[in-house]
């Protein structure tokens, strides 16, 4: 099979549509037509077999937090190949050319949310970001008796879409404190977070809201589902679904908390996708009842090693040799120097081709893995998937890569 990758045409748009509603097995009736607005249609690519369009993928520019502060990432998402067409390189095809893209227009970092953990190694990218998903039994949900209160604060309930600009203001305030967080246009905010599109809805209610707030305004919101039910006995058996929760401080952060677990006629709250160091685990008096389980959230793949490792900040100061392992972007293969001096909020990194021999050498993922400072790259080297040419050298560049908070992207793109 010939494929010929290139920019998707715009008269090709329902035909992309149609490749993806296949490719995800979708049921919904809505329309995609919106996501015109949430991605670069120019940067799109096709995978074409003669005139059929087979495969394709988007890009959306999103500015994410990195340790040191917000920067350009490039956003892959809507990666889809026709089951008539799987397994033949067309995925391959496609990657490969957009990383191409990217590294000529100037991107030195893209990220992604994975369908399938086993599919983007390949392609270089390291799983940057874990999420840990919650099932909370209502009834198992007290807090410790010293948790935070404060008695400026009440809870008010609002139409998600109409609040939205106090959800904003609280998002705001947030964003830039978590690596893997992005900005959130206008379209963003509209069509995947206060929107209650069909297939997200699946006879769970409309989305709902509560904002925690004082005289001066929102501290916390939370956007949830509640799906109705009753077991055989007539005992309430209703689940809130928890979409989202921010919070700019620990008090209101408890009572957002507080608002959802203790919704009557429910038996449990479920969410899907928390950062993994939620302060919720350390709030609850009975931890065990969070029911956690542990999930992959954002990838990354260093499109220029030296322009991406340039451009954050670091945790400890460090000065170092790495070899860089990449077969996909053959550009970033060879020897850098990285040197950084510690300081959160300013980046004073250099990173630079040498001749000098290596501390450390890595495959590209598991720079793209350590990026955003959640994946100790001590624990890669446990696992034998880097080798430490000087001794120390390994520890040095995984303490200096690691960042608190921890990494999470809290929306899927
Ligand atoms: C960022 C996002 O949008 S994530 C969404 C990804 N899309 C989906 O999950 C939709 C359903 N799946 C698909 O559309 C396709 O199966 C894709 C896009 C996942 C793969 O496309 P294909 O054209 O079949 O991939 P391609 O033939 O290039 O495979 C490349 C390699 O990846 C492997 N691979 C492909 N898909 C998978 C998978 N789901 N799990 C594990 N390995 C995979 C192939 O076996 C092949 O391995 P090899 O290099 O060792 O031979």
């Amino acid at each position: 099979m010939s494929v010929q990758v290139r920019p998707i045409a715009e008269s090709d748009w329902p035909e992309f549509i149609r490749v993806q509603r296949e490719a995800f097995n979708s049921t919904d009736t809505e329309e995609r037509d919106h996501w015109r607005e949430l991605f670069e249609v120019d940067r799109s690519l096709g995978a074409y077999d003669g005139d059929l369009l087979v495969g394709g993928t988007v890009v959306a520019g999103l500015t994410m937090t990195v340790p040191g502060g917000p920067m350009p990432v490039a956003g892959v998402t809507a990666v889809g190949v026709l089951p008539s067409h799987r397994r033949k390189g067309v995925l391959t095809a496609l990657m490969t050319r957009q990383l191409g893209d990217l590294r000529e227009k100037g991107e030195s970092v893209a990220a992604l949310y994975a369908s399938e953990a086993a599919i983007y190694g390949r392609f270089g990218y390291g799983r940057a970001a874990d999420s840990v998903f919650f099932r909370i039994p209502s009834a198992h949900s007290a807090f410790r008796r010293d948790a935070p209160s404060d008695p400026s604060l009440r809870v008010r309930l609002a139409d998600p879409a109409a609040a939205r600009a106090d959800l904003e203001k609280v998002f705001e305030a947030v964003r830039t404190t978590r690596p893997g967080l992005y900005a959130r246009s206008d379209a963003r905010w509209r069509l995947s977070v206060v929107g209650d599109e069909e297939a997200q809805r699946r006879g769970n209610g409309p989305l709902r809201c509560v904002i925690v707030e004082d005289d001066h305004g929102p501290r916390g919101y939370a956007l949830f589902r509640v799906k109705d039910g009753w077991t055989e006995h007539s005992v309430p058996d209703g689940e809130v679904l928890l979409r989202e929760l921010f919070a700019t401080d620990p008090a209101a952060y408890a009572l957002t908390w507080r608002s959802v677990l203790d919704r009557d006629l429910c038996a449990r709250l479920r969410v899907w996708a928390r950062p993994v160091d939620d302060p919720i685990v350390h709030l609850l008096a009975e931890p065990r009842q969070l029911n956690a389980g542990w999930l992959d959230d954002l990838w990354i793949r260093l499109v220029d090693v030296d322009r991406a490792l340039a451009s954050r900040a670091y945790a400890s100061p460090v000065d170092l040799v790495i070899e860089v392992e990449d077969r996909v972007c053959p550009w970033n293969a060879g020897r850098f120097r990285l040197v950084a001096s510690a300081g959160p909020g300013t980046v004073k990194a250099s990173c630079a081709r040498t001749g000098d021999p290596a501390d450390v050498t890595l495959p590209v993922d598991a720079l793209g893995a350590a990026y955003l400072g959640g994946r100790p790259l001590t624990a890669l080297g446990a696992a034998g998937l880097i080798t430490e040419h000087s001794e120390g050298a390994l520890r040095a560049l995984s303490t200096a890569m690691s960042w608190e908070p921890r990494p999470w992207g809290g929306l899927i793109f």
